[in-house]
């Protein structure tokens, strides 16, 4: 039969890590299984998709940085432009998948399914979780179904939206949830099952367009607590930040330093993205906060605000134009 194409980029993580017992779920080290032996490891692909591997890197995915964000971007783009390619498939490391994803949801130029998977437990644990993660995520990336769906993560049966979710679990393998507007679907006996779709641009129709980009804008992010003092966004612009997230606590709620901080930060031009600690709930400005200038993020947490405000000054300085931003994506 003419099965779908699917590619699998790897780029490392626990789904490819080994440890010296199956008992142990911890002291391994991520990314030292090479992508042949992942789609070894499962063959039921052969009968799902026509499956090649690829390896983009070998990495734990706290060492993920601009330059792979950027090559598997442009490598995705690559390979969904040839009409003999359905889909693609990223092993990844679940400590930065959601930000892969995300930055991917923004930059990739297809409608093509895009899903990317890990795994909680080394590849040599007992009850290891990455075969199934992986056997699913194939099957989604082979499927029409998932056409216009944006980055997914698919994992542990659900298949989520890039932007709507985050990891919260340190180790368990239920770790992946949805914040506020759940799950896209779930994967059921090889399909997809779909139950909604995202409102917000993506894929197809963002207007980020990273194929001639080398880098991208330094955006730190400062984090609010009680007795915060407006030293590290002071630090931050010093060290050449182009833009900066509030992590803020509660709604929009930094100390009375942090906020004459920014205040200062935003009459340079340097633009402030109010997000904050708390997963839930869309940030709204009070009126003193909202004449002091900041963009607000919406739902968006401070890593993906992050990444949505280094997008967006590659094409504007404008705070109108990066508040439309975060207002469509
Ligand atoms: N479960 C995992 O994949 C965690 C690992 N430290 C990583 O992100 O690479």
């Amino acid at each position: 039969a003419d099965l779908p194409d699917v590619r699998i980029l790897a780029t490392g993580g626990t789904i490819a890590g080994s440890a010296a017992k199956a008992s142990d779920a911890n002291d391994y080290k991520a990314g030292s299984i090479g992508v042949a032996a992942l789609i070894e490891a499962v063959p039921e692909l052969t009968s799902v998709a026509d499956v090649s591997g690829e390896q983009i890197a070998n990495i734990p995915s706290n060492a993920v940085d601009t330059a792979l964000l950027l090559k598997l971007a442009k490598r995705v783009n690559e390979l969904l432009a040839d009409p003999k390619v359905d889909g693609v498939v990223i092993t990844h490391g679940t400590d930065s998948i959601e930000d892969t994803a995300f930055f991917l949801n923004l930059t990739v130029k297809s409608d093509k399914p895009v899903v990317l998977t890990g795994a909680m437990r080394p590849a040599t644990a007992m009850s290891a979780d990455g075969p199934m993660n992986l056997l699913e995520a194939v099957q989604a990336a082979a499927s029409p179904k998932m056409k216009g769906a944006g980055v997914t993560i698919v994992m542990n049966d659900y298949i989520a939206a890039a932007r709507e979710t985050t990891k919260t679990n340190k180790r368990n393998v239920a770790t992946f949830r949805s914040t506020e507007f759940g799950y896209l679907g779930t994967m059921v006996e090889g399909e997809p099952v779909l139950y909604r779709k995202s409102a917000r641009r993506h894929t197809s129709s963002s207007e980020f367009d990273v194929s001639k980009l080398t880098d991208l804008p330094r955006v730190d992010i400062v984090y609010a607590y009680a007795g915060s003092d407006g030293r590290m966004s002071e630090a931050a612009v010093e060290i050449g930040a182009r833009g900066l997230v509030a992590a803020a606590m509660g709604n929009a709620s930094v100390s009375p330093e942090q906020e004459k901080s920014y205040g200062e930060i935003m009459k340079k031009g340097i633009p402030v993205v109010m997000s904050g600690r708390v997963p839930e709930g869309d940030v709204i400005l009070k009126s003193g906060a909202k004449k002091l200038g900041y963009i607000e993020a919406g739902n968006l947490p401070p890593n993906k605000a992050r990444l949505l405000l280094q997008l967006a000054l590659t094409t504007t300085d404008n705070p109108e134009e990066i508040r439309r931003i975060f207002t469509e994506y």
